[in-house]
Protein backbone atom coordinates (compact mmCIF):
# COMPACT_ATOMS: atom_id res chain seq x y z
CA UNK A 1 0.00 0.00 0.00
CA UNK A 2 1.12 3.81 -0.02
CA UNK A 3 4.08 3.36 2.17
CA UNK A 4 5.26 6.34 4.99
CA UNK A 5 8.51 8.08 4.45
CA UNK A 6 9.92 11.01 5.15
CA UNK A 7 8.72 13.67 1.72
CA UNK A 8 6.62 16.42 2.06
CA UNK A 9 3.87 13.87 0.93
CA UNK A 10 4.20 10.69 3.11
CA UNK A 11 6.83 12.52 6.06
CA UNK A 12 6.56 12.48 9.82
CA UNK A 13 2.97 15.32 9.69
CA UNK A 14 1.47 12.87 7.17
CA UNK A 15 1.96 9.43 9.45
CA UNK A 16 -0.87 9.81 12.13
CA UNK A 17 -3.53 9.00 9.02
CA UNK A 18 -2.00 5.78 8.86
CA UNK A 19 -0.80 5.39 12.81
CA UNK A 20 -2.80 7.62 14.59
CA UNK A 21 -0.34 6.63 17.81
CA UNK A 22 1.85 9.22 16.32
CA UNK A 23 -0.28 11.65 18.52
CA UNK A 24 -0.37 9.85 21.59
CA UNK A 25 0.54 10.59 25.08
CA UNK A 26 4.12 8.63 25.12
CA UNK A 27 5.92 9.59 21.34
CA UNK A 28 9.50 10.06 20.43
CA UNK A 29 11.95 11.83 19.97
CA UNK A 30 11.81 14.88 22.48
CA UNK A 31 13.69 17.60 23.23
CA UNK A 32 15.65 16.96 26.29
CA UNK A 33 16.25 19.85 28.70
CA UNK A 34 19.08 18.57 30.61
CA UNK A 35 18.24 21.57 33.87
CA UNK A 36 14.50 19.71 33.56
CA UNK A 37 16.00 16.33 33.83
CA UNK A 38 15.28 14.37 37.32
CA UNK A 39 18.88 13.57 38.90
CA UNK A 40 17.52 9.84 39.87
CA UNK A 41 20.45 8.12 42.75
CA UNK A 42 18.23 4.80 42.45
CA UNK A 43 19.03 4.58 38.43
CA UNK A 44 22.37 2.73 38.42
CA UNK A 45 24.72 2.60 35.22
CA UNK A 46 23.79 0.38 32.32
CA UNK A 47 26.01 -2.35 31.17
CA UNK A 48 26.33 -3.23 27.96
CA UNK A 49 27.50 -6.49 27.22
CA UNK A 50 28.17 -7.13 23.44
CA UNK A 51 31.36 -9.32 23.82
CA UNK A 52 29.86 -12.52 22.02
CA UNK A 53 27.44 -10.81 19.69
CA UNK A 54 27.05 -11.96 16.42
CA UNK A 55 26.46 -9.25 13.82
CA UNK A 56 24.61 -11.02 10.80
CA UNK A 57 24.02 -8.52 7.54
CA UNK A 58 23.62 -4.98 6.81
CA UNK A 59 20.83 -3.92 5.10
CA UNK A 60 18.67 -0.59 3.28
CA UNK A 61 15.57 -0.72 4.36
CA UNK A 62 14.07 2.09 2.41
CA UNK A 63 14.46 4.59 5.70
CA UNK A 64 17.83 3.83 6.72
CA UNK A 65 20.77 1.17 6.62
CA UNK A 66 20.71 -1.43 9.52
CA UNK A 67 23.34 -3.84 11.05
CA UNK A 68 21.34 -7.14 12.50
CA UNK A 69 22.50 -9.22 14.89
CA UNK A 70 22.10 -13.28 15.68
CA UNK A 71 19.07 -12.72 19.04
CA UNK A 72 19.15 -16.11 19.23
CA UNK A 73 19.93 -16.66 22.70
CA UNK A 74 21.17 -13.89 25.26
CA UNK A 75 24.70 -13.98 24.08
CA UNK A 76 24.50 -10.23 23.68
CA UNK A 77 22.44 -7.79 26.26
CA UNK A 78 21.95 -4.48 27.74
CA UNK A 79 21.16 -4.30 31.63
CA UNK A 80 20.64 -1.89 34.59
CA UNK A 81 19.99 1.34 34.38
CA UNK A 82 15.84 1.62 34.42
CA UNK A 83 15.66 -1.87 33.27
CA UNK A 84 14.37 -4.71 35.24
CA UNK A 85 15.86 -7.25 33.05
CA UNK A 86 18.17 -8.28 30.56
CA UNK A 87 17.21 -6.62 26.77
CA UNK A 88 18.76 -8.74 23.74
CA UNK A 89 20.66 -6.93 20.87
CA UNK A 90 18.74 -6.90 17.72
CA UNK A 91 19.63 -4.05 15.17
CA UNK A 92 21.60 -0.61 15.11
CA UNK A 93 20.64 1.94 12.39
CA UNK A 94 21.41 5.73 12.11
CA UNK A 95 19.33 9.32 11.21
CA UNK A 96 21.06 11.93 9.86
CA UNK A 97 20.18 15.22 7.76
CA UNK A 98 21.58 16.96 4.68
CA UNK A 99 24.82 18.46 3.88
CA UNK A 100 25.64 20.79 7.02
CA UNK A 101 22.00 20.53 7.83
CA UNK A 102 21.27 18.75 12.08
CA UNK A 103 19.94 14.89 11.74
CA UNK A 104 19.71 13.98 15.08
CA UNK A 105 15.85 12.57 16.31
CA UNK A 106 16.63 13.82 19.86
CA UNK A 107 17.78 17.49 20.76
CA UNK A 108 19.41 18.94 23.81
CA UNK A 109 18.19 22.20 24.68
CA UNK A 110 16.66 22.67 21.62
CA UNK A 111 19.99 21.80 19.90
CA UNK A 112 20.14 18.89 17.40
CA UNK A 113 23.23 17.18 16.21
CA UNK A 114 24.25 16.02 12.66
CA UNK A 115 23.39 11.91 13.69
CA UNK A 116 21.91 9.34 15.60
CA UNK A 117 22.55 6.09 15.82
CA UNK A 118 19.77 4.01 17.50
CA UNK A 119 20.82 0.52 19.03
CA UNK A 120 17.57 -1.58 19.35
CA UNK A 121 17.26 -4.53 22.20
CA UNK A 122 14.07 -6.40 23.13
CA UNK A 123 12.83 -8.15 25.93
CA UNK A 124 13.22 -11.66 25.38
CA UNK A 125 12.32 -12.40 28.69
CA UNK A 126 8.91 -11.41 28.33
CA UNK A 127 8.18 -11.97 25.31
CA UNK A 128 8.35 -14.32 22.47
CA UNK A 129 9.16 -12.86 19.63
CA UNK A 130 10.74 -9.47 18.34
CA UNK A 131 7.59 -7.98 16.67
CA UNK A 132 5.64 -8.97 20.11
CA UNK A 133 8.19 -6.83 22.25
CA UNK A 134 7.91 -3.96 20.00
CA UNK A 135 4.33 -3.88 20.36
CA UNK A 136 4.23 -4.13 24.42
CA UNK A 137 4.79 -0.77 26.45
CA UNK A 138 7.92 -2.51 28.25
CA UNK A 139 9.20 -4.35 25.56
CA UNK A 140 11.97 -2.03 24.22
CA UNK A 141 15.01 -0.45 24.76
CA UNK A 142 16.72 1.83 22.73
CA UNK A 143 19.81 2.99 22.71
CA UNK A 144 20.91 6.79 21.71
CA UNK A 145 24.02 7.88 20.46
CA UNK A 146 24.79 11.66 19.35
CA UNK A 147 27.29 12.13 15.88
CA UNK A 148 29.06 15.24 16.16
CA UNK A 149 30.87 16.45 13.74
CA UNK A 150 34.95 16.19 13.49
CA UNK A 151 38.04 14.21 12.90
CA UNK A 152 37.05 10.96 11.46
CA UNK A 153 35.86 8.29 13.60
CA UNK A 154 38.65 5.03 13.47
CA UNK A 155 35.96 2.05 13.32
CA UNK A 156 33.17 3.93 11.49
CA UNK A 157 35.00 3.17 8.28
CA UNK A 158 33.97 -0.38 8.66
CA UNK A 159 30.31 0.62 8.59
CA UNK A 160 31.19 3.20 5.22
CA UNK A 161 33.00 0.89 3.38
CA UNK A 162 30.30 -1.52 2.49
CA UNK A 163 27.25 1.30 2.40
CA UNK A 164 27.86 1.53 -2.11
CA UNK A 165 26.68 -2.83 -1.00
CA UNK A 166 23.35 -1.70 -0.23
CA UNK A 167 22.92 1.15 -1.71
CA UNK A 168 19.11 0.94 -3.11
CA UNK A 169 16.18 0.09 -0.77
CA UNK A 170 16.15 -3.90 -0.35
CA UNK A 171 19.74 -4.59 -0.76
CA UNK A 172 21.93 -6.58 1.70
CA UNK A 173 24.81 -7.86 2.34
CA UNK A 174 27.16 -10.14 4.74
CA UNK A 175 28.36 -8.49 7.64
CA UNK A 176 29.99 -10.40 10.16
CA UNK A 177 32.19 -9.88 13.33
CA UNK A 178 31.04 -6.28 13.66
CA UNK A 179 30.92 -5.30 17.67
CA UNK A 180 29.07 -2.08 17.80
CA UNK A 181 31.14 -1.19 21.58
CA UNK A 182 33.64 0.53 18.78
CA UNK A 183 30.71 3.09 18.29
CA UNK A 184 30.31 3.90 21.94
CA UNK A 185 31.48 7.51 23.63
CA UNK A 186 33.79 6.80 26.95
CA UNK A 187 31.19 7.82 28.63
CA UNK A 188 27.63 5.77 29.68
CA UNK A 189 25.98 8.28 31.48
CA UNK A 190 22.30 9.21 30.26
CA UNK A 191 19.22 10.38 30.28
CA UNK A 192 16.32 8.29 30.47
CA UNK A 193 12.58 8.47 30.07
CA UNK A 194 9.39 6.42 28.31
CA UNK A 195 8.77 6.93 24.85
CA UNK A 196 8.01 5.18 20.93
CA UNK A 197 9.50 3.94 17.60
CA UNK A 198 10.60 7.08 15.91
CA UNK A 199 8.90 5.31 12.68
CA UNK A 200 6.08 3.57 11.77
CA UNK A 201 4.06 1.58 13.65
CA UNK A 202 5.26 4.26 16.14
CA UNK A 203 4.62 1.88 18.95
CA UNK A 204 4.44 3.05 22.23
CA UNK A 205 7.19 -0.06 23.33
CA UNK A 206 10.49 2.05 24.14
CA UNK A 207 12.85 2.41 27.38
CA UNK A 208 14.98 5.18 25.87
CA UNK A 209 18.11 5.48 26.65
CA UNK A 210 20.08 8.40 25.32
CA UNK A 211 23.93 8.91 25.70
CA UNK A 212 24.49 12.49 26.66
CA UNK A 213 28.65 12.49 25.31
CA UNK A 214 28.10 12.38 21.53
CA UNK A 215 30.85 10.19 19.11
CA UNK A 216 32.80 12.23 16.62
CA UNK A 217 32.61 11.70 13.03
CA UNK A 218 34.00 13.36 9.89
CA UNK A 219 31.83 15.36 7.44
CA UNK A 220 33.35 12.85 5.06
CA UNK A 221 32.41 9.61 7.00
CA UNK A 222 28.46 11.20 7.19
CA UNK A 223 28.39 12.07 3.32
CA UNK A 224 29.02 8.11 2.86
CA UNK A 225 25.66 7.97 3.90
CA UNK A 226 24.33 10.26 1.52
CA UNK A 227 24.85 7.96 -1.04
CA UNK A 228 22.03 5.94 0.05
CA UNK A 229 18.84 5.64 -1.95
CA UNK A 230 15.65 5.45 -0.53
CA UNK A 231 14.76 3.94 -3.45
CA UNK A 232 15.04 0.46 -4.93
CA UNK A 233 17.33 -0.09 -8.15
CA UNK A 234 14.45 -0.92 -10.40
CA UNK A 235 12.75 2.87 -9.13
CA UNK A 236 13.21 5.04 -11.90
CA UNK A 237 12.79 8.14 -8.96
CA UNK A 238 16.30 7.90 -7.97
CA UNK A 239 16.15 9.99 -3.76
CA UNK A 240 19.44 10.13 -1.85
CA UNK A 241 18.91 9.37 1.46
CA UNK A 242 19.07 12.06 3.67
CA UNK A 243 16.74 14.31 6.53
CA UNK A 244 15.09 10.64 7.28
CA UNK A 245 14.54 11.87 11.03
CA UNK A 246 11.57 12.51 13.16
CA UNK A 247 11.37 16.30 14.87
CA UNK A 248 10.60 16.35 18.75
CA UNK A 249 7.40 15.34 19.76
CA UNK A 250 5.22 16.49 22.58
CA UNK A 251 6.70 15.57 26.07
CA UNK A 252 3.40 15.50 27.37
CA UNK A 253 3.18 14.18 30.91
CA UNK A 254 6.36 12.56 31.23
CA UNK A 255 9.89 13.15 32.74
CA UNK A 256 12.93 12.83 31.76
CA UNK A 257 15.29 10.76 34.33
CA UNK A 258 19.02 11.73 34.54
CA UNK A 259 21.97 9.30 35.49
CA UNK A 260 24.52 10.30 38.13
C1 LIG B 1 8.15 -2.95 14.48
C2 LIG B 1 8.35 -2.78 12.99
C3 LIG B 1 9.81 -2.68 12.64
N1 LIG B 1 10.38 -1.44 13.21
C4 LIG B 1 11.29 -1.51 14.20
O1 LIG B 1 11.65 -2.59 14.63
C5 LIG B 1 11.88 -0.24 14.73
C6 LIG B 1 12.90 -0.32 15.67
C7 LIG B 1 13.48 0.84 16.19
C8 LIG B 1 13.03 2.09 15.76
S1 LIG B 1 13.75 3.56 16.44
N2 LIG B 1 14.07 4.58 15.23
O2 LIG B 1 12.74 4.13 17.29
O3 LIG B 1 14.97 3.14 17.09
C9 LIG B 1 12.02 2.18 14.81
C10 LIG B 1 11.43 1.00 14.29
C11 LIG B 1 7.76 -4.00 12.24
N3 LIG B 1 6.32 -3.91 12.30
C12 LIG B 1 5.54 -4.64 13.15
C13 LIG B 1 4.21 -4.27 12.93
C14 LIG B 1 4.19 -3.30 11.92
C15 LIG B 1 3.15 -2.55 11.32
C16 LIG B 1 3.48 -1.60 10.34
C17 LIG B 1 4.82 -1.40 9.97
C18 LIG B 1 5.86 -2.14 10.57
C19 LIG B 1 5.53 -3.07 11.55
ZN1 LIG C 1 15.96 4.94 14.93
Amino acid sequence: GHHWGYGKEDGPSAWHRQYPVAKGNRQSPIDIIPNEARRDSTLGPIFLKYDQCRSLNIANNGHSVVVEFDDSDDRSVVLGGPLDNPYRLKQFHFHWGGKGCEGSEHTVAGVGYASELHVVHWNAVKYKTYNDAAAAPDGLAVLGIFLELGDDHRWLHMITDALYMVKFKGSATDFKGFNPKCLLPSSLHYWTYLGSLTTPPLHESVTWIVLKEPIVVSEKQLGMFRMLQFNGEEEDQRMRMENNFRPPQNLKERIVRSSN
